[in-house]
Formats: structure tokens, C-alpha cells, sequence
């Protein structure tokens, strides 16, 4: 902790730490300064009349953040005290700022009616905002999960828990590798990871980048941490707690009770909700315990490398797998969408049971299509459902949810006839929630307002107490709207007008010539340059009255939309059920209708290794392509009994034209012996890159139940897939190119097994060439021999084509081009054989290298080529 730097005199104080005495602080800055003692690592946004005002160290942190003027105030004895602000009613938007830059906002409000206060008006803490524990629908992100993690780490095994609060989704896991841990958070991405510790700055929250000795290495530091005290992440606490926010006897029935870190991280996350949601307790699904092993491993840098999410490039959407899969029509289809991209399938029932789906969908097109033109009036009812959980709905959203679930006996109608189970589910809407939304319906307005104590919200003949008040209000308003004609014709003065303003209230306005012409009752209040305005006793009383009435009127429509809410609320989970069902038939709707446009195939998925695609594409590029510019490629892959049945591949280095590939594949037919590992060459730029990443992304997208792009395929299911490609320095940890290269090279080759899809690009590139050409040709005899991996090696060192002749399992491809007298044209053909030159000489030309360099490196190359022994060296002593 730092010890503040003294205060020069005159400037604002901007430490709470530099007031020696607190005393000397007028009222209102002694119960500031109360209140930002109790949460010192949060940003403290007080109410002060219209405006949310921050003081002192908080002042200076906000004004440098969103860029506010820094004033300050009179503070009482001390001085004046750092100062800025945001009016009240935008106080959403610049906390929603402050969040996305990982600080965690304090909201305290006053909580009674300053006009009525008798004293310091009365300000309690409303709501305390942390980037993981967001609902406003302002904050969120439409198409992804808001995900709060828990992480606890103990000897040899790690426990995690997350939870987004704003869907309800509650999940543990436990495991005992540390890198599977961080591979987990890479993949959920959470705003914020809560961490048990013992270290001074305990309630830190660190934002992405600043570290903590207390925070181990495995936690990425892209994150924001929330360090946390141990207690409530203690096994009996935890279980406890857990028990009793479920109403549970034991955690046997959902799956963690000898999961003792699971149980800690998930009870620590439960506690943490507890303490920054005192005002409104968020609703929660029934915990679920999962297991890593449930699904097909991606790890993230095989994520980033296919851009299953976002492009390496930019990180942007546009362009990614994601985007080019997307033809959701509901944000809770969006979201689960990403979900089962980031969580491939194992189970070959599972993916069946959504490629079935899909393709009831592909064969009925008025069902796709009708369907899919109701889902998208459908609003986001998983997220409705979880503010009217934890009693933040207002009007708006229940109508919403009204609207939305009232269109759902619709969609149960459509499909009335699908035989597909997740079809099937849309078929049972449970009448309790009918009922809800008519109720909903018939209470409240067609179009509220956003303010629920403004009145407005609850239609007529609802309560007749409400009706009773609206005629009292009714009544005196409309007495007001004659007073006006009433009192001209009375007068005489054609001018006379009834107004009101917020100081004054309702009064008589007379122009000031007027003046000697005005009643005797009229009571001057006010006299501005050309008017005078007046009161009446007659005209204060029905004031009063009006605005007594009004007050009692909204509190009263309030009561009774927070009932309905409340009702609402106790209903939440049956609402999420369905709009999980709602959600799935989104997503398979959405496949079917990609399915139907871009041509894609249902894979045929088979309990063995084969990895067999006819004319495959890559799903992004072909649909950044003009249509009819991607050039189809086939693949054959893991099949044991290769090297015993095929020749033709074999033969290395060998240049085939188009006929020789239409052979292949009829031999193929009746051969269903496959290679394990494939070295695939070819000039730069002629597309083995694209190769390897749309083998990739098929294998993926196969196992979510997708269909693929391709003419057919017929597909073994993978644990894991893995990527080595291109080469990137992290300089945020030290690491060379080449260093980064062998750590991910080991890991590939330390993790792989033999259902494993291992795609490398240009292993050994970053050294010099003797040395990378060993590694590239030891890795593969690795991959090959002793995991026998199905993988592809794209590689520009020819002399690895020699594997196919001395292993089994090896085969040779090359990515094709055709060579003209001065250029050579690029067919993007994957063909086998090895390619025995990779025209980067003319790739650099292409490039636009300046004419005197290309001629020279011609005669560099020349020269190299007659001297070089490194393929005899190679091939003798191999
Ligand atoms: N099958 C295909 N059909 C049409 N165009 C393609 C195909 N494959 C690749 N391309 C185009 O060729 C370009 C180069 O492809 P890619 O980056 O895969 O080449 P590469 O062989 O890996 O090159 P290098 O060895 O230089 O890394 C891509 O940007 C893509 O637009």
C-alpha cells in the first residue's frame, strides 16, 4: 500500500487517506467518506441532487478515465475536496464505461425524497457493479455470455465455477492439469475470476494486466481478478452454502460432492453474489457439474489459429468462423451458437441428434422458414426472465417477455409435426407461463414508460382503488384546464393563462399591463418583466391535493407492477427451460438454412479415425470469394492398414496432373486404407494454409452437429484438435518466434494421441535451415510412429517428402500451379504427390520486389542448388 504524497496547500484534497480529521468535514462528506471506507477498491459513485458526484481519489480516477473536468467543492474545515460528476439520469452509460476498464462501481443513491428529508438526506448503497455480476441490458452484449468465474487452486488438482447471472447458467468442474485450467478460462472468456487469498490486497480487483504475488502463473493475466478472502471458500462454507441456496440435503444428486475444489470455487462464487447483490439477490439454475473431458478439446491457441471466434488478424467478428456460421435469428440462438463452437461434442448420439435435427429442417423448407420468420419476433427471454429473477425488470421488459412468450404456443404449433427431439421440445409450452403473459397483457400498458415510479404503467379497471385515485387526479386536472377559460371570461383579460412550474407550482399568469384589472382574490407569488403571476387559496388547495394524489397514484401502480414481477420472478427457471429449447431450435434452424445455401453435406460420423472429405471447403473463405472462385479439395486421413495397401502415394515427389486425382478417388472407393500423417507442399501463397485450417474447421463443425462444407464426408470423432501455425513473437512474455514455436511444437507432441487432429504449418521455420529441418522431420516421424496422429504437415522443406518412402503411414500432397514460360498461375488443387520447388521467388515478385532483386536471388538460387547436399545428405543418412 502506498502512503500518500503530501498535499500542497490550496489544491483540492484528493485522498480520503489525507484528512487528519474527520470531524472537519462537513456532514455530507463524513458519510462519503464512511461509505467509500467500506469499499476502498471500488469507484464510489455518490447521488447528490441530480447528479451521481465522486469525490477525492475517485474523482481523479473517474475524470481521467472518461475524460471529465476535475473541479472541487467546499468540504467543510479541510478545504475543497476533488470533484466531478455525471447527471443521474446517464449514470448507466458511464458506469457501463468504468466497468468495461475493469473497475468495480459502488451506486449509493438517496433513498428518501430530499424535499422531505429532515437533515442529511438518507443514502444507502444500491447496487455494487463488477464486470462479472452485470444485468442491465445497456452493459450486456447481446451475442455472448457475461461469465463470472471462480478459481481455487490447491496442490496438484484445481477447482473452477462460473456463472452468468444474467442467464442463470451456474456450472463447476474440477480437474488436476494446471493447463487445462487456463485452457478453460481461455475458452470462457469471463469479465471477471474470483481468487481466494491470504495477501495484504485482499478485495483488490485487479483489472487486465496488473498482477498480484498472490495470483499463481496459470491465470491469464488478460483478466480481471477479484482476490477474495478464504473463508467463504472453505469446503464446509462452501458446501453449506450451496445447500442452502438449493434447498439441497446433499451434493450427490448434482454430481460434486467428492469434488472438493469444485464445491470451494462454486461456494466462494455463490458468497461473492451474495455480497455485491444484497438489494436484489440474482436467481440462479440448479448448479450443474461438468467434466472437461465431456467434450472435444480445442485449446486456445488452436482457437485463435482456426479464428473459430474472431480473426488473428484483427480479433474482429467479421470473418471468423462464427460470423460465417451465424444465421441465428434470436440472441439467445446467437449466444448458444458461440457456446457450441467453444464446446465441440464427443458423443457421436449427441451430434446425431442435431444433424438429424438439421436435416428435418434442410428437407422441410416451409417449417425452416416459418419458423424461423417467428423466432426472430422473439426477444430475449433468458435474459428477461433473469432480471425479472432478481427483481431489475422494469415495465418494458415484462412486456417483452409477455409478447415473447405469447408467441410461443405459435411456435409449439409449427412444430407440431417434427419427429427431431430438439424440435420436439418447442412442442410443450407449460400453461402456467400462458397465463403469466395474458396476466402481464392485461395489467400493464401496450407502451410504458422506462421509469417505474412515474407512474403510467398499469391499465384501467386493473384495481379500483387505482381507478378511484386516477378519477381524484383526473378530475382536478381537468378543474385546472378550465380555470383558465373560466377566469378569462370572469376578468376580461384575454390573456390569462394557467401555468406550473416545478418552485411555484400552478399559478395565474397576467401580462403586466393587466395588473389593475386582476380579482381580489388573486395572491401575488411572482413578478417578472412582462408578467405577474398569481395565486389562488382555491388553486394551491387542488394542487395539493393533485399532487398528494399522484404521489399515492405511482406508488400504488408501482406496488402492483412489483408484484406482478415478483410473480414473474417465481417462475424464472420454468421460463430459462424453455427458452434453452427456444434457443436450440435457433441455432439448428439456423445451420439448416446455411446448410441449404452454401451446399453443405451431412457427415457421415463413423466410430473409427477416418477423416474422409470429397471436395471440401473452407466455410469463411468460400463465402469471402465471388461464388464459384473456391477451388474444392478433398481428404483422406487415418486409416491403419495404409502403407500396406497404397503404392500410388508412396512415390514420392512425383508430379500427377487432374487425371491422376480422379483415379485416386475411384481407387479410394473400394480402398478405404488412409494415411495417418500427410506432407503437403506446394509454392507459397498457392493455399496449403487455407488446406490445413479447412480440414480443421470441417472436423469442428462436424462435431457441434453442423453440416459441413463439402460434397461428402465421412468423419471419425477426435478428442482433440491441434494447430501449429504461423508464427507470432509474444512479447508480453519474452518469448522469440522460435521459442513460442517449439513450446507450442511440445505441447502438440506431449498431449496428441492417436484420435487426435494435429494440423501443422511450417514447423523448424524459425531457426537456421539444417536445424529446422531436423525438427520438422523428427516431429513428423513422431506424430507418425509413435502417436500416430492424424496430421497435416505443410511444409516448404521438400526433402520431408522422403518420409513417405520410409514410413507406412506417410503420405505425400502438394497444393498445385501451373507453370508458364514467365509466371506461374496458382489452381489452389491439393493433388498427391510432393512439390519439388516453392517459387518464392516468384511469390516475390508477385509482391512487387524490385526487378534487380528477383534477378539476383535467381542467380543466388542457382548457385545454392548446385551446392546443396542437403537432400543426399539426408536420404543417405536416413
Ligand atoms: N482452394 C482455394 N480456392 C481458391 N482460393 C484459394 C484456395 N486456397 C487458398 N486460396 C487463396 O490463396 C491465398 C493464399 O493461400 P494460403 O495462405 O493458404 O497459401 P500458403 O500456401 O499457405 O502460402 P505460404 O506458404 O506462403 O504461407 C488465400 O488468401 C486464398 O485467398
Amino acid at each position: 500500500m502506498t502512503t500518500p504524497e503530501p498535499q500542497q496547500p490550496n489544491t483540492p484534497l484528493s485522498d480520503t487517506k489525507l484528512v487528519e480529521d474527520r470531524s472537519k468535514l462537513s456532514k455530507m462528506y463524513q458519510h462519503y467518506v464512511e461509505m467509500k471506507d467500506k469499499y476502498p477498491h471500488a469507484l464510489l459513485l455518490y447521488r447528490v441532487g441530480d447528479f451521481f458526484e465522486t469525490f477525492f481519489q475517485d474523482a481523479v480516477t473517474i475524470s481521467r478515465e472518461l475524460e471529465l473536468v476535475l473541479t472541487s467543492k467546499h468540504g467543510g474545515d479541510v478545504g475543497r475536496v476533488a470533484m466531478t460528476g455525471v447527471p443521474h439520469h446517464a449514470w448507466e452509460r458511464y458506469t457501463t464505461m468504468l466497468v468495461e476498464k475493469g473497475y468495480a462501481v459502488v451506486i449509493c443513491d438517496q433513498v428518501e425524497d430530499a424535499s422531505e428529508a429532515v437533515g442529511l438526506v438518507k443514502r444507502e448503497v444500491t447496487r455494487i457493479l463488477t464486470p462479472g455480476t452485470l444485468l442491465e441490458e445497456g452493459m450486456l452484449k447481446a451475442s455472448r455470455n457475461n461469465y463470472l468465474a471462480a478459481v481455487v487452486i490447491a496442490v496438484n488438482h484445481w477447482g473452477l465455477a462460473y456463472a452468468d447471472i444474467s442467464t442463470g447458467e451456474f456450472l463447476t468442474t474440477q480437474g488436476s492439469d494446471l493447463e487445462h485450467l487456463t485452457q478453460e478460462l481461455m475458452r470462457l472468456q469471463p469479465s471477471e475470476v474470483l481468487f481466494p487469498t491470504n495477501a495484504p490486497d485482499l478485495g483488490a480487483l485487479l483489472r487486465p494486466g496488473e498482477t498480484s504475488p498472490s495470483l499463481p502463473q496459470c491465470l491469464p493475466p488478460t483478466f480481471c481478478y477479484s482476490l477474495r478472502s478464504q473463508l467463504p471458500f472453505s469446503q464446509a462454507e462452501a458446501r453449506s452454502k450451496i445447500l442452502q441456496k438449493f434447498k439441497l440435503r446433499s451434493l450427490e444428486g448434482i454430481g460434486c460432492e467428492h469434488l472438493p475444489l469444485a464445491v470451494r470455487a462454486a461456494g466462494g462464487l455463490l458468497e461473492y453474489l451474495e455480497d455485491t447483490q444484497k438489494q436484489n439477490p440474482v436467481s440462479l439454475q440448479l448448479l450443474r457439474t461438468y467434466t472437461l473431458t465431456d467434450y472435444l478439446i480445442v485449446d486456445h491457441q488452436t482457437r485463435r489459429n482456426l479464428e473459430i471466434t474472431q480473426t488473428v488478424r484483427d480479433g474482429t467478428f467479421h470473418g471468423s468462423l462464427l460470423w460465417a456460421l451465424n444465421r441465428t435469428s434470436t440472441a439467445m440462438g446467437s449466444r448458444a451458437l458461440r457456446r457450441w463452437l467453444l464446446q465441440p461434442l464427443l458423443d457421436i448420439k449427441g451430434i446425431k441428434a442435431r444433424q438429424d435435427s438439421i436435416q428435418e429442417l434442410v428437407d422441410n423448407t416451409p417449417l425452416r422458414q416459418d419458423l424461423r420468420a417467428l423466432l426472430r419476433k422473439i426477444y430475449d427471454l433468458e435474459r428477461l426472465a433473469g432480471r425479472a429473477g432478481s427483481g431489475r425488470a422494469n415495465a418494458r421488459d415484462l412486456v417483452a417477455l409477455a409478447d415473447s412468450i405469447s408467441l410461443l404456443p405459435e411456435l409449439a404449433y409449427l412444430a407440431s409435426e417434427a419427429r427431431s427431439p430438439f424440435l420436439k421440445a418447442l412442442q410443450k409450452v407449460p400453461p402456467v407461463l400462458e397465463e403469466l403473459a395474458k396476466k402481464i397483457q392485461l395489467h400493464i400498458v401496450e407502451s410504458p414508460p422506462n421509469h417505474l415510479k412515474e407512474g403510467g404503467l398499469i391499465r384501467p379497471s386493473i384495481n379500483p382503488q387505482l381507478d378511484e385515485r386516477k378519477a381524484t387526479v383526473e378530475a382536478d386536472q381537468q378543474w385546472i384546464a378550465t380555470l383558465e377559460v373560466d377566469e378569462r371570461a370572469r376578468t376580461g383579460i384575454a390573456n390569462l393563462k394557467v401555468g406550473f412550474n416545478k418552485t411555484f407550482g400552478y399559478y395565474i399568469s397576467i401580462s403586466r399591463s393587466k395588473s389593475d384589472q386582476v380579482p381580489e382574490n388573486y395572491i401575488r407569488k411572482q413578478t417578472l418583466t412582462n408578467e405577474e403571476r398569481y395565486i389562488t387559496p382555491e388553486l394551491k388547495e387542488r394542487e395539493a391535493r393533485i399532487l398528494t394524489a399522484r404521489d399515492d397514484l405511482n406508488q400504488l401502480e408501482y406496488e402492483i407492477f412489483a408484484a406482478l414481477r415478483d410473480e414473474v420472478a417465481e417462475h424464472a427457471d420454468t421460463i430459462r427451460n424453455i427458452s434453452r429449447a427456444v434457443a436450440a431450435a435457433d441455432v439448428l434452424c439456423g445451420l439448416a438454412e446455411l446448410a441449404v445455401h452454401q451446399g453443405y453435406c451431412r457427415p457421415e460420423m463413423v466410430e473409427g479415425r477416418e477423416v474422409e472429405v470429397i471436395d471440401g471447403r473452407h466455410p469463411v473463405v468460400e463465402q469471402s470469394l465471388p461464388s464459384g472462385f473456391f477451388v474444392p479439395n478433398s481428404t483422406w486421413l487415418g486409416e491403419k492398414n495404409y502403407g500396406e495397401t497404397n503404392h500410388v502415394l508412396r512415390s514420392s515427389s512425383r508430379r500427377v496432373d487432374t487425371k491422376d486425382t480422379k483415379e485416386e478417388e475411384k481407387r479410394r472407393k473400394n480402398d478405404t486404407s488412409y494415411p495417418d500423417l500427410v506432407i503437403l507442399t506446394g509454392p507459397n501463397a498457392s493455399g496449403k494454409s487455407c488446406y490445413l485450417r479447412q480440414v480443421g474447421l470441417i472436423q469442428l463443425m462436424a462435431q457441434i452437429g453442423s453440416f459441413v462444407p463439402a460434397k461428402s464426408a465421412r468423419l471419425g470423432i477426435c478428442d482433440r484438435i491441434f494447430t501449429r501455425v504461423g508464427a507470432v513473437d509474444d512479447l508480453a512474455t519474452g518469448q522469440s518466434t522460435f521459442m513460442v514455436e517449439m513450446n507450442e511444437t511440445a505441447n502438440i507432441l506431449n498431449h496428441a494421441t492417436a484420435k487426435s487432429l494435429v494440423l501443422l504449418d511450417e514447423i523448424g521455420r524459425g531457426t537456421a535451415t539444417f536445424d529446422g529441418l531436423s525438427i520438422a522431420w523428427a516431429v513428423a516421424e513422431y506424430l507418425a510412429v509413435e502417436i500416430k496422429a492424424r496430421t497435416i504437415f505443410a511444409t516448404h522443406y521438400h526433402e520431408l517428402n522422403e518420409l513417405a518412402s520410409i514410413i507406412n503411414n506417410v503420405a505425400n500432397y502438394q497444393v498445385t500451379v501451373k507453370e508458364l514460360p514467365d509466371q506461374i498461375i496458382f489452381l489452389h488443387q491439393v493433388q498427391p504427390g510432393g512439390a519439388d520447388k516453392s517459387y518464392g521467388i516468384e511469390a516475390g515478385r508477385l509482391a512487387g520486389l524490385p526487378a534487380v532483386v528477383i534477378q539476383r536471388a535467381k542467380q543466388v538460387m542457382g548457385q545454392i542448388e548446385k551446392h546443396s547436399k542437403i537432400a543426399m545428405g539426408l536420404r543417405e543418412g536416413l
